[in-house]
Order: C-alpha cells, then sequence, then structure tokens
C-alpha cells in the first residue's frame, strides 16, 4: 500500500500531461460544432486560404448556426444567424467586444491608438469612439448632405470627362469628402496629394495586415523574436508604418497650422484639437491615428460604390427600373440632391440588394472574448476569436429566395429583404453588414449616404454599360472575383459609361460650376496644380 502512494504521485502527472498532449488541437466539449479537428493542427488542414465565407458558409449547412474551428491551439468561433450574433455580439457584449490581439496591428500602430484595431473595448478605445460618434451620428451628419451632394456631383464631371478611370474617381469622391469632414480640405484631382498618397499606402497598410496569414506571428508569437534582418515581413511592416505616419502626421499638421492661423473651418480634428485636454486625447499619436482610422474605414465605402457600379452593369433591368424611378421623381431638369432620397425606395432597395449580394466585409471585422460566457449549455471561451459570417446570413436559402439573383424588389416586398413564406429570424435587424455590439461600425450614415446619393446620380446622368472588346463582344464585370481579405473589393476593369443625354452632361457642368462656392473654405491648402484645374474646368462658369 505504502508503495501506491508515491507511485500514483508520478503517474498521475504524467497521465495528465499525456492527456493535454493527445487533447493538443481537438475541440473542447462544450465548444460549438465544426469540421473535425486533427491533432496539434486542428482544422488548420481545411481552413480556406481565400474566400473564407464562402466555405464557412458550406460548413454552417453542416455544423449550424453557431460552429467553431480549432487552429491550433486558438479557437475560433462563427457566427451564422442573426440570432447568434445577437446573443453574443450585441447582448453580452462586455464580453465580447475586444478585437483579437494582433502582432502586426501593434507594430503599425502601437499603443492601440488606432481605435478600430485597437484590442481592448476599454476607457482609452472609449474615449475615441466617443469622439467620433459625435460626428458621425445620423442627425449631426446631415448637415454634410449639400456638400455630399456637391463631391457627387464632381465626381459625375468626373465619370462624363475620363469615364476610363471610373474606379479611381470613386476613390476621389470618398478621400475628398472623408477628408472635408476630418481635415477641412478637399481634393479636387486624382493627381491630389491626399489622393495619391491614401491609394499608395493604404493598400499597402492592409497588405501588411494581411502578412498575418503567410506570416502565423499571431499564432506563434515566438516569431516574433526572429532578428529583422531574417524576417523581411518586419521590414516591410516597418516601412508601412513609416509611410502611414508620414502621410497623417502630414493631414494633421496642416489642422494645426491652419489652427495657428487663425483660420480654422470647423472640421472635426480642429474641434478634438480645441477640446484636446477635456477629451483626454492630446498626444499627437492619438491625434494622428483618430484621423486616420477614419479616412481608413471611409475606403469601404469606395469598395461599396465600385460595388455598386458592377451591379448596374450586369443587372440592366433593376439599372433600367432604377432609372424609371428617379425620372419620375426628379425629372430631367435637374440633378438628384439627398432630399431625393426618401422619395426613392428602389433605388434604396437596389443599393441595400448590391450589399446583400457582395457585403463589403464579408466575416465584418472579428471580435475576441474578454471572459467565458456559456448559451445554451455551449461555451464561447475567453480569447476566442468571433467572426459574424454576414455574407452567409445574406445568402441563407432559408430566408432569402434564390439567395444568388440580384432582385431589389425582394427589399421592396419586406424591408429586410427577407421571404415572405417563412417565419423569419426574429433577430433581423437593419444595418447587419456594419457588425453590431459596441464595436458597431460608426459609419453608417457616411457609408448610407454616399451609396444613396451616388447611386440616383449615376443612374439619372449615365448609362452602365458592359465593355466591349475589340470583336464587339460584351465582356461584364466578373462578379465571383473579388478580393480576398478583411474586405472583399471588385478589382478595377473596364466598362463603358455612357451619359443619358447632352442636357443632362450640360446640367452636371454647371452643377459642377457651383459647388465652388460650396468648396470654398475646404480649399485653402490647395496646390497650384489643383488650382489650375478648378480655374480652368469649374470656375469658368
Ligand atoms: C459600406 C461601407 C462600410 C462598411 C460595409 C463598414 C463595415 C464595418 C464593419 C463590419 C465594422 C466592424 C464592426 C464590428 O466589429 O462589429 C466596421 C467598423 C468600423 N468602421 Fe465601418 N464600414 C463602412 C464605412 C465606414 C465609414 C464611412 C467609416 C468612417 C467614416 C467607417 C469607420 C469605421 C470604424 C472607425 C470602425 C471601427 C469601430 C470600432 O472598432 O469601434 N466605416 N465597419
Amino acid at each position: 500500500m505504502e508503495n501506491l502512494v508515491p507511485a500514483a504521485l508520478f503517474i498521475l502527472p504524467i497521465a495528465f500531461l499525456f492527456k493535454i498532449f493527445l487533447d493538443l488541437g481537438s475541440r473542447d466539449a462544450h465548444l460549438p460544432r465544426g469540421p473535425p479537428t486533427r491533432w496539434l493542427i486542428g482544422n488548420a488542414h481545411v481552413f480556406p486560404s481565400s474566400h473564407p465565407h464562402l466555405t464557412f458558409s458550406e460548413w454552417a449547412r453542416e455544423y449550424g448556426d453557431v460552429m467553431s474551428l480549432k487552429i491550433f491551439h486558438k479557437t475560433i468561433i462563427i457566427l451564422n444567424s442573426p440570432t447568434a450574433i445577437r446573443e453574443i455580439i450585441d447582448k453580452r457584449n462586455i464580453s465580447s467586444s475586444n478585437r483579437p490581439s494582433m502582432v502586426i496591428g501593434k507594430r503599425l500602430i502601437p499603443n492601440d491608438t488606432n481605435f478600430g484595431m485597437a484590442q481592448f473595448a476599454d476607457e482609452n478605445w472609449k474615449i475615441h469612439r466617443k469622439a467620433v460618434a459625435g460626428l458621425l451620428h445620423h442627425d449631426n451628419f446631415k448637415r454634410y448632405a449639400e456638400l455630399q451632394t456637391a463631391e457627387s456631383h464632381q465626381l459625375m464631371w468626373d465619370l462624363y470627362h475620363s469615364p476610363d478611370r471610373w474606379f479611381e474617381h470613386i476613390h476621389r469622391f470618398v478621400v475628398s469628402f472623408a477628408s472635408i469632414i476630418v481635415y477641412g480640405k478637399r481634393s479636387p484631382r486624382l493627381e491630389s496629394l491626399d489622393v495619391t498618397q491614401f491609394l499608395t499606402v493604404h493598400p499597402q497598410f492592409m497588405e501588411a495586415m494581411n502578412i498575418a496569414t503567410v506570416v502565423p506571428v499571431d499564432l506563434f508569437p515566438i516569431l516574433e523574436y526572429v532578428p529583422e534582418v531574417f524576417a523581411k515581413w518586419k521590414r516591410q511592416v516597418k516601412n508601412v508604418r513609416g509611410m502611414h505616419e508620414a502621410l497623417y502626421g502630414r493631414l494633421l499638421d496642416e489642422v494645426q497650422g491652419r489652427l495657428k492661423l487663425g483660420a480654422g473651418n470647423g472640421c472635426f480634428l480642429e474641434d478634438i484639437i480645441n477640446r484636446a485636454d477635456d477629451l483626454g486625447i492630446n498626444t499627437r499619436e492619438q491625434l494622428l491615428n483618430l484621423g486616420g482610422v477614419l479616412l481608413q474605414g471611409s475606403d469601404t465605402s469606395s469598395a461599396a460604390l465600385q460595388n455598386l457600379v458592377f451591379c448596374l452593369v450586369c443587372y440592366p433591368e433593376a439599372q433600367e427600373k432604377a432609372f424609371q424611378e428617379v425620372e419620375r421623381v426628379v425629372g430631367s431638369d435637374r440633378a438628384p440632391r439627398c432630399d431625393d432620397l426618401p422619395n426613392l425606395p428602389y433605388i434604396r432597395a437596389l443599393v441595400e440588394e448590391c450589399n446583400r449580394l457582395r457585403p463589403v466585409d464579408p466575416l465584418a471585422l472579428p471580435h475576441s472574448m474578454n471572459q467565458d460566457e456559456v448559451i445554451d449549455g455551449v461555451l464561447y471561451p475567453k480569447g476566442a476569436t468571433i467572426f459574424m459570417n454576414i455574407w452567409g446570413i445574406m445568402h441563407d436559402k432559408r430566408f432569402f429566395k434564390d439567395p444568388d439573383d440580384f432582385e431589389p424588389e425582394r427589399f421592396i416586398k419586406h424591408p429586410l429583404g427577407v421571404r415572405l413564406d417563412v417565419e423569419d429570424d426574429p433577430a433581423r435587424r437593419a444595418n447587419l453588414m456594419f457588425g453590431g455590439g459596441r464595436r458597431v461600425c460608426p459609419g453608417i450614415a457616411f457609408a448610407q449616404s454616399s451609396l444613396g446619393i451616388n447611386a440616383a446620380n449615376f443612374i439619372w446622368t449615365f448609362r452602365f454599360l458592359p465593355h466591349q472588346d475589340s470583336s464587339g463582344k460584351e465582356v461584364f464585370p466578373d462578379m465571383s472575383n473579388y478580393t480576398t481579405g478583411v474586405t472583399s473589393n471588385p478589382k478595377p476593369t473596364k466598362i463603358r459609361i455612357v451619359p443619358r443625354s447632352q442636357k443632362r452632361m450640360d446640367i452636371i457642368e454647371r452643377c459642377f460650376g457651383e459647388t465652388a462656392r460650396i468648396f470654398a473654405p475646404f480649399e485653402q491648402e490647395l496646390s497650384s496644380d489643383d488650382l489650375i484645374f478648378n480655374k480652368t474646368n469649374r470656375d469658368c462658369f
């Protein structure tokens, strides 16, 4: 008997360690179901290398509305229904509002000063979020309607004069409008410094964020200690960080310079700088990244607008119906304005359908659990990464009839586009594609009004047609070849943009001329080339 005690003391820890060893990569009993795991690697061998939302949506049919994956020791939970999002993201937002720790994100922007990427939804995050909520809130945003309409009219002018560059013109629209409200300055040309720099830096920033899918630093943080000379990714990240700080630092300096001269125009950052100490946003790093995150966040609107154009080309019947509506409501004697939007229900439905068919962030942005939660016996463990499968929810055959078809009418028949012959998921709500809980996108009003005003103007002004190759054959945009990554963007593609009539183009020329008065306060720092552009093209009217 006395020999058994030392033996047990020896065997039990070994058995325990052996059990842990055998369980490596396996799924805990209380986790949601998911594909079978393999020892050590879990589901790493089946994790999709691109467009994961498509595979997740197939798996959802087998494993249900909440499912889990193991990638080595990490747990990923995927939410495939509005109810699942409501339960964990909306209702338990105290537990589910962190973002996963991202080694590369922290190297790009240290100290969590980019509140969209900030790991912790803590006091620091709250301060930034609150400041931005005031700016972007629907009620406040209404005051930008005239400016947004003016930028939209310039976009139509740009499309008329150089339709081949349609893809970039949309980026200019978004960068210029976002920097009016954030930095109090606009960009009249594709070649304007802020546009060219943003379009250089931002894609590299997003690419750098994607490095973690190739070099698994988040899974194996030990890789961080590889010396820079052997780690190309570290040099790449350092370079992007330098460019990022140079761009947003310069924009901040311009706002500070304007304030010193007493020439402020009431933009967001001027207001923040004036209240810096009260708000607790007073370091250069904080101010620089607060502006930066808004410009970066707004770029999602470019992808949504480019997607809208793809849909107009690919679905000519819907384009024609939308034209009939805008013609009836606005007529042919003036271009659409923001105040027309409430009277254009088909255009609203068309925009909703574009977003449903190809949501820009098909998996939203990842959240992370900061404490365990158990719902109906299912464990959402501390540290798990949570994805909302927006694409899957928007293509769920249980609720959307023929979900791969483009049918704006579904949003006329039902405000959320779902079938009328089945009982809907009771937790479905508008704007699911903007995420949920405390981290829900603060840019919804910006995004919706940009889409609405441009959809109306696009359709009123032009016909969007497929490109014709040298043999005259029509080549349509490829709606299944979008980029993969956090955002799923259409790729630059040739199309034809044909004015509906000379009368409409004359109206657009006149509207463009009228923007001079509206834009004046935001054109204080234009370069000489920008001034020449305005003088020769706009201010001669
Ligand atoms: C169609 C356009 C847009 C889409 C589809 C979109 C989508 C999203 C999604 C899915 C999230 C993550 C929400 C979550 O974690 O639950 C997000 C976050 C965010 N978005 Fe947007 N967004 C759009 C436009 C904008 C615009 C125009 C801005 C700024 C002007 C913006 C700024 C942000 C910021 C700052 C965050 C981070 C919020 C936080 O972490 O607290 N977004 N967006």
